[in-house]
């Protein structure tokens, strides 16, 4: 099965535009996404672009901002404190990776925790880990509305989780984690990844390599999710999975483009959505 994260993106996004026709009639304003860019890059560029869309999909207002890549880091912390401060906007995101001057981490504390809909605001991600309500990271949310949609319980699965990033490898974890699931994290130290690899009956890769993953890593039946963006010999966007490879051994797989990556901006729309009812008190 090859599971379209493109049409339940799709589908998704008609039952948000509804909640949000309802909500602009009850208090008289949109949801409202801010979007900060800094620098020129390339990729930055594209899904900035689709969340704009997303956002006017949906029928949320959106602003985006960009700045060249010399903006100072105290310029941003200055526009970061102007959003929090503005009722009008709901939710805050600064696209990643920033500029080397500028240091993320206290870039992304500077968020309002209550306007974090990217959910990497330590207050968040210690919510997260706590099994707290918060705003969940868009990625890992997305692969988990994704196994829902599939009628996918985890509860006793092997999950092997390939990456052990803030903003993917690690969250991730943490929600299957709290589906019951027994979870696995490799990373680039990981010995015999391969091995580990074969154990899954969730297998997440979240790695930055194009099609590492091969039939040889997967177990026959297993779930894929392949969270890659990459570029293959051709310049053609590919997965950290090597698709061709490893379909017809899999039970269900999400491609690239049109898997992972739709569902990481609907999630975004999502905890818009979620951030506005919690600033109206609901
Ligand atoms: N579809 C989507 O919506 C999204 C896609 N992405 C894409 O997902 C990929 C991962 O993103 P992100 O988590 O930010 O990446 P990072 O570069 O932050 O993390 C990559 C992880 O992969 C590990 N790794 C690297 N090489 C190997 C290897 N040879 N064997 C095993 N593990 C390895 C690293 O290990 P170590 O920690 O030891 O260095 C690290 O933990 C990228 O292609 C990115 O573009 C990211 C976010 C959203
Ligand atoms: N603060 C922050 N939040 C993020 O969520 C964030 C980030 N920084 N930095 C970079 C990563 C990457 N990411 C993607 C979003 C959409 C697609 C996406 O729309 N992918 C389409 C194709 C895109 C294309 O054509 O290149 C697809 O897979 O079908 C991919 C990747 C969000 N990230
Ligand atoms: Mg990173």
């Amino acid at each position: 099965m090859i599971i379209s994260g493109k049409e339940i993106s799709t589908k998704i996004k008609d039952q948000l535009k509804e909640e949000v026709e309802q909500m602009k009639n009850k208090y008289d304003r949109l949801p409202k996404l801010a979007v900060i860019l800094v620098g020129e890059n390339q990729a930055s560029q594209v899904y900035v672009r689709n969340k704009e869309r997303g956002c006017s999909y949906v029928g949320m207002d959106s602003l985006k901002i960009t700045h060249d890549a010399t903006f100072s880091e105290e310029e941003l912390l200055n526009e970061i404190k102007q959003l929090n401060e503005d009722d009008t906007v709901d939710g805050i995101l600064v696209q990643l990776p920033l500029p080397d001057h500028i240091n993320e981490d206290k870039v992304l504390e500077a968020i309002d925790p209550s306007k974090d809909v990217d959910g990497f605001h330590p207050e968040n991600v210690a919510k997260l880990f706590l099994g707290q309500k918060s705003l969940v990271p868009c990625t890992p949310k997305g692969m988990m509305v994704l196994l829902d949609e599939i009628n996918y319980d985890l509860t006793g699965k092997e999950v092997v989780v390939v990456g052990r990033s803030n903003i993917v490898g690690k969250p991730v974890s943490l929600l299957c984690l709290q589906k019951n699931a027994t979870v696995t994290i490799a990373h680039s130290k990981t010995k015999d990844l391969k091995e580990v690899c074969q154990r899954a009956d969730v297998l997440i890769a979240a790695v930055g390599r194009a099609k590492m993953i091969n039939r040889d890593y997967v177990k026959e039946g297993a779930v894929v999710l392949d969270v890659g963006i990459n570029r293959d010999e051709n310049n053609k966007l590919c997965g950290d999975v090597d698709f061709e490879d490893v379909k017809d051994k899999v039970y269900a797989i999400t491609p690239v483009p049109g898997g992972i990556g739709p569902m990481t901006i609907t999630m975004l729309l999502h905890n818009t959505l979620e951030a506005f009812y919690h600033h109206q008190g609901e």
